[in-house]
């Protein structure tokens, strides 16, 4: 469902730009340039996911405007020209997600990176560890206005415990002086069972002696905040590890995928079919494994153009897709793919193979103002115990076969 952006600002410069940052993460705006039309807008429906709110109006020149959006529990992010201490220190004690200074473009960069979070946190789970009952309320107050999901322990076990039980938690956030356990103890217990791809670690401690920043870090955390912090600090610090995580997630993936058709590429197959191959075996049930490369090739790139070639290999990413979906499938290079696939019968297992086969022929493909058509060549290998790249070799030799045979069949390895 769409989520619904408040843009309070009378600016209609300011307004564009943020409604066109808000149209661009797909929010629905809404804009109110005066305390009037917000009243108006508030009375029809408060519906709001989120607020931008600007600190002066011409008929609310000194915050009104966030005191009453904040009042129609709308979580808002204060964005102001007005940059003097008190004003700062005045906003930061509401109950704002954000405080945004109007200075420059990247205000709004920032403000783009807000708004993105606070549609996708509430998927990540985020621990706070802390034996101080007032601690742990204080920062799980500031992560839900976030829109994180919050999960709190007063101990050590207790967090290893939510550790093992919620995998969507993806960072804690300790403090140092526990009892039994301190932060840097639990630290290096997480670290025994959970890397630093996963799960990011934020230090806290009040403490001014030595350097416990050094010893969080080198014991295995990704930050440290030095109490009292303020929101502003904390907030950077939280969406710099949590950005960092996904970062890399992203990167995981991209090694993973082949760009042109979104499958798993060769290297994915590697990873996932060794493991699958090794379950099919413990169960005793079927399973094929197959090379299928498409027939001719060179020749649709040579007679359509190497634009159409790819809408092919996409073409054939979707069949496969519909007809091997529960299976493994990749795209391992060029126009070569495998599959994986189980079923309790070997003969069921031929015929799925052989009706993707038949689907590819008689596909008509559309491609600008041509119709292309095209087969596809399969080699496939049943129940092996072979090595996975050795399978590969054996499923690969019966297709060169199916090749040299005529193409558009299949061949099954003796
Ligand atoms: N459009 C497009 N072409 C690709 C891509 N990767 C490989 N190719 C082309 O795929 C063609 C494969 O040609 P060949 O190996 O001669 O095989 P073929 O024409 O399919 O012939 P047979 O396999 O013997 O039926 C080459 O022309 C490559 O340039 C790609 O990502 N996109």
């Amino acid at each position: 469902m769409t989520k619904k952006l408040l843009v309070v600002e009378d600016s209609k410069a300011i307004a564009r730009v943020i409604q066109k940052i808000g149209e661009s993460l797909n929010y629905e705006v809404t804009i109110a340039e005066s305390m009037a039309k917000l009243e108006f807008i508030l009375q029809q429906s408060t519906d709001f996911f989120a607020a931008t709110i600007d600190y002066s109006l011409p008929d609310g020149p000194n915050g009104e405007a966030i005191d009453y959006v904040l009042s129609h529990k709308i979580p808002g992010v204060v964005m102001t020209g007005v940059m003097d201490d008190v004003t700062r220190q005045k906003i930061l004690a509401q109950a704002v997600i954000d405080y945004i200074p109007k200075e420059n473009s990247q205000a709004y960069m920032y403000l783009k990176r807000i708004l993105y979070w606070q549609m996708i946190n509430s998927e990540i789970g985020i621990l706070v560890v802390d034996d101080s009952r007032s601690a742990r309320v204080l920062i799980a107050e500031l992560l839900k206005r976030r829109n994180f999901t919050v999960y709190v322990a007063e101990n050590g076990m207790q967090a290893m415990e939510l550790l093992q039980e919620y995998p969507s938690i993806k960072m804690v956030i300790t403090d140092l002086e526990m009892p039994e356990m301190d932060g840097i103890e639990l630290t290096n217990e997480i670290r025994r069972r959970f890397d630093r791809e996963k799960l990011a670690i934020i230090g806290v401690s009040g403490a001014t002696y030595g350097s416990n920043t050094a010893r969080f870090i080198k014991n295995g955390a990704d930050d440290f905040l030095r109490k009292p912090f303020c929101p502003e600090e904390f907030y950077c610090r939280v969406t710099q590890n949590i950005e960092n995580l996904a970062n890399i997630e992203k990167i995981k993936k991209a090694a993973l995928t082949d760009y042109l058709t979104e499958l798993p590429n060769r290297r994915a197959f590697f990873q996932q079919a060794e493991g699958a191959i090794a379950r099919y075996h413990s169960k005793a049930t079927n399973f094929c494994l197959a090379m299928i490369d498409i027939d001719f090739f060179k020749k649709v790139n040579d007679t359509y153009g190497h634009d159409a070639g790819d809408h092919v290999l996409k073409i054939m990413a979707l069949y496969l897709r519909k007809n091997f979906g529960s299976g493994l499938i990749a795209r391992l290079g060029g126009e070569e793919f495998a599959i994986l696939i189980e079923d309790t019968d070997k003969k069921q297992l031929l015929n799925k193979v052989d009706r993707f086969r038949q689907d590819i022929e008689e596909a008509i493909t559309p491609f600008e103002k041509d119709t292309i058509r095209f087969t596809v060549s399969i080699g496939v290998i049943f129940n092996s115990t072979d090595p996975l790249a050795k399978q590969l070799s054996i499923a690969d030799d019966a297709l060169y076969y199916a090749k040299e045979n005529g193409r558009n069949q299949i061949k099954v390895a003796n």
